[in-house]
């Protein structure tokens, strides 16, 4: 549905997108992500036929985006950061708006404008002016004016951006809800987002693509060690002499005051080596207050990806999250 081949963007002298390749599938969800400044806008804007290229192609569902722009935007439903709303319209008149000048025929408008309404939940807010509603609902209308002319591609800038915990659900059940039906990209920072709504992603640095994969390959080929964090009290030293005999046992480390301890054991592999280790405490005598079981996450593998400053083992993993699971 959409590829991208050899794409590049140059403003003068600063290279923002060089060399990009990737392809995203009918119906996929792909995550598209990178740090301030690798050319994830810039790309979004040269995909969406906003913005010519300097090199290379791009084409949304066989349409190129720099010789057949309009067929291009027609397919196209995008969100940038900040939705152009006119605030002092009503909500189903911009929807209606927008639906005519993304080529919508007059007969078509009104139930192309239900169906978005419906999908965003705005339906009851319909008469409502723009300006007059919450920065929740102001986002559902951004993504009720990209799904109006029910484009096959849907690319959403940061659709989360500035909104609370629930609306952030919603929202991102929204996006799931769109996919199947159509393909979409998600350009984010929130990394857990990512994890829970997308199928694949592309990280991007400096304006090259340095990863593209599924989340869970890309988490088990950079990193599948395990670290396990007990809190304890006793004596360490018969523990440590059981640890250093377990199989798989690839650092141990101690923080200690007084009898309390922190002992971080890391073990090679995924496999779930928690109750041995509660087994070897209680023959060692020690009282078992916490464990955590942490593994490597996208953070993890996108700040590996991203950052060249990366130096301390613990940077590589991070305590499990819902992401995970
Ligand atoms: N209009 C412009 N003129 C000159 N340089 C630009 C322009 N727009 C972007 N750049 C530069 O191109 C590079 C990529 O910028 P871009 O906005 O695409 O990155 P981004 O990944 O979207 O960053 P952010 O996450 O901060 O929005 C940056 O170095 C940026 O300074």
């Amino acid at each position: 549905m959409i590829t991208v081949e050899h794409l590049t963007k140059r403003y003068g002298s600063t290279l923002a997108v060089n060399d990009l390749n990737f392809t995203v599938a009918a119906g996929e969800i792909l995550g598209f992500l990178g740090p301030n400044g690798a050319g994830k806008t810039t790309t979004m804007r040269m995909l969406t036929g906003y913005m010519p290229p300097s090199g290379g192609t791009a084409t949304i569902a066989g349409f190129d985006v720099l010789e057949d722009s309009l067929a291009v935007r027609q397919r196209i439903g995008y969100l940038p950061e900040t939705p152009p709303l006119y605030r002092e319209m009503t909500v189903q008149g911009y929807l209606h708006f927008v639906a005519s000048i993304k080529g919508v025929s007059a007969g078509e408008r009104s139930p192309r404008v239900d169906w978005a309404m419906g999908r965003c939940g705005l339906s009851e807010r319909r008469h409502q002016l723009i300006r007059k509603l919450s920065k929740g609902f102001r986002q559902r209308v951004g993504i009720a004016q990209a799904i109006v002319h029910d484009p096959p591609v849907i690319i959403l800038d940061e659709p989360t951006v500035g909104l609370d915990p629930k609306q952030i659900i919603e929202v991102r059940n929204l996006i799931k809800s769109l996919a199947g039906d159509h393909t979409i990209i998600l350009s984010t920072h929130i990394l857990p987002e990512v994890s829970m709504t997308c199928n694949r992603v592309v990280i991007i640095q400096k304006g090259q693509v340095v990863a593209t994969d599924t989340i869970d390959r890309l988490v088990s080929q950079s990193d599948n060690r395990t670290q396990y964090e007990l809190k304890l009290t006793g004596n360490l030293e018969p523990l440590q002499t059981a640890l250093g005999q377990f199989p798989g046992v690839d650092a141990v480390q101690t923080q200690s005051d007084g009898d309390n301890h922190v002992v971080t054991v890391t073990t090679a592999g995924e496999t779930d080596v928690g109750p041995e280790l509660t087994a070897l405490v209680v023959q060692a005598g020690l009282k078992l207050y916490e464990m955590n079981r942490r593994r490597a996450t996208l953070e993890d593998v996108f700040l590996q990806l991203t950052t060249t400053e990366v130096t301390s083992e613990d940077e590589a993993f991070a305590p499990e999250t819902e992401a995970d699971s």
